[in-house]
């Protein structure tokens, strides 16, 4: 990002609600999440609305990303879509998440995913390092760190 090299660690957690509370030892302090469902099925949508329900209430500090999986299938044949774009854009908006639609298999919009996980991770921590050391007026409405911040 930029001139900066940025390391992820990733952790794969069981999707399942039944490890729930394993799966949170694993995401403790995580600064960003993508949660994956197939675009093939509806109620891994529904599925994955838990998994943000959870990372709101636990991870205040956790980015999280709506990664809907297999576009490949639609590829094949629109009819396969489960989900429709449209919601999950509107319920993307509404957690303020970014949504991704990737294949594992022909590798669609992986990279880009993880390039802005990268680049949100720079951004917002430039953003926190600024805000910390010089506090944040709140009266000031257009104060400069806003400014920086925006333009890294
Ligand atoms: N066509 C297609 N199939 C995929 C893709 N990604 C995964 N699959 C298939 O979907 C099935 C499940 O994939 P996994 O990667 O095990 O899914 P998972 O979400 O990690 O499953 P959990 O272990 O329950 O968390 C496998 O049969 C994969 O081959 C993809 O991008 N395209």
């Amino acid at each position: 990002v930029g001139d900066q090299t940025v390391t992820l660690g990733i952790w794969d957690t069981a999707g399942s609600e039944r490890y729930e509370a394993m799966s949170r030892i694993y995401y403790r302090g995580a600064r960003a999440a993508v949660v994956c469902y197939d675009l093939t099925d509806s109620s891994s949508f529904q599925r994955a609305k838990f998994w943000v329900n959870e990372l709101q209430n636990c991870e205040e500090g956790c980015r999280i990303y709506l990664c809907g999986t297999k576009s490949d299938l639609l590829e094949e044949d629109r009819r396969k879509r489960g989900v429709d774009f449209h919601d999950v854009q509107d319920y993307a908006d509404e957690i303020k998440a970014e949504l991704f639609e990737t294949s594992s298999k022909t590798g669609q919009s992986v990279d880009e995913l993880f390039q802005k996980v990268a680049e949100d991770y720079v951004h917002f921590t430039a953003f926190q390092v600024m805000t910390e050391e010089k506090g944040v007026d709140l009266g000031q409405r257009s104060g400069a760190y806003f400014y920086s911040c925006c333009h890294h």
